[in-house]
């Protein structure tokens, strides 16, 4: 396991570990991402905080699979392949997946032999003196084609333990997306024009973009200082807002007391009914760019 540091000249700096290639930290003037004080980081877990990356499934695969929740992506060690100051690129490929694989599915040991599935995962981080770049692309580098669903699940720290304030932490930018809520189990709404998203309690909606926007752009406001969240795709790109609430969280040994007042996450990604078939030789890709823009 490693962590690779960059630092750009103006002070910014960005931490990913290998396992997972999970951004942990992005700093300007201060932290923008959460990492739970107690997230594991000998690799036994996936990294409870920064950017972990969901790949191939998003949430609980469908029986009979068992894959494991959100994928392998972020249960594997990946491997740096280049490095400078401010910038590192990583790669994943399906023979050196050791874990979360699962049985009775296109990615288990059985299946990919039987079928020629093969995969490279290569993610390429940017650091700017006020932004972060993530780039997630995906090739079918074997014989047979196959479904897939990606997100980057960004954990956003909120200062100021102001993440349910609805006054002063908000996301815009959803305007008119459809809404699945799986906390209240409805769907087929759409977020009003003009009204932000807030975090009331136990959150975990996905927004779905009308017309299949392949590209999206928020914004996180929150005490002290806003985010510029832009994100596009190989297709619709949707976004998941979570926050476990004060009794999930509780629940959830990696995450310390109070956690929840002191994040939300903004997941932008390719999911459910927008998710990519992708054929032989063909390739796929996620970005995100985090901009920093400290309030006056
Ligand atoms: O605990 P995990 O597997 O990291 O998942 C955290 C959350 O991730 C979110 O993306 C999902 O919408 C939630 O349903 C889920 O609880």
């Amino acid at each position: 396991m490693t962590i690779t540091t960059l630092r750009h000249s103006s002070g910014s700096s960005c931490k990913i570990h290998s396992f997972g290639a999970t951004v942990i930290s992005f700093a300007t003037d201060r932290e923008h991402l959460f990492l739970s004080n107690d997230a594991i980081l000998d690799g036994s877990k996936a990294i409870r905080g920064g950017i972990p990356l969901v790949f191939p499934v998003f949430g609980p695969s469908t029986a009979p699979s068992t894959m494991p929740q959100h994928g392998f992506a972020r249960v594997n060690h990946w491997d740096l392949i280049e490095s400078t100051e401010t910038t590192a690129s990583y790669t994943l490929r399906l023979a050196d997946v050791t874990a979360g694989r699962g049985e009775h599915n296109p990615w288990s040991i059985e299946e990919v032999a039987k079928n020629g599935i093969d995969v490279l995962l290569k993610y390429e981080v940017s650091l700017g003196a006020d932004y972060l770049l993530t780039t997630l692309t995906v090739q079918n580098t074997g014989k047979t084609a196959f479904d897939m669903e990606a997100l980057l699940h960004s954990y956003f720290a909120v200062p100021e333990k102001a993440t349910h304030d609805n006054s002063r932490t908000f996301i815009t930018g959803l305007d008119r997306y459809s809404i699945v809520d799986k906390v209240t189990q409805e769907s087929g709404h759409a977020q009003p024009e003009g009204e932000p998203v807030v975090i009331s309690g136990e959150t975990d909606r996905v927004y779905d973009p009308f017309e299949g926007k392949t590209s999206a752009q928020v914004q996180l406001v929150t005490p002290q200082r806003n985010l510029d969240i832009t994100a596009e795709g190989s297709n619709a790109i949707s976004c998941v807002v979570w926050n476990p609430g004060k009794e999930k969280a509780k629940a959830m040994p990696d995450m310390h007391d109070g956690a929840h007042e002191e994040f939300v996450c903004v997941e932008p990604g390719i999911l459910t009914d927008r998710m990519i078939r992708l054929e032989p030789g063909d390739e796929a890709f996620l970005k995100q760019t985090i901009k920093a823009i400290v309030n006056k």
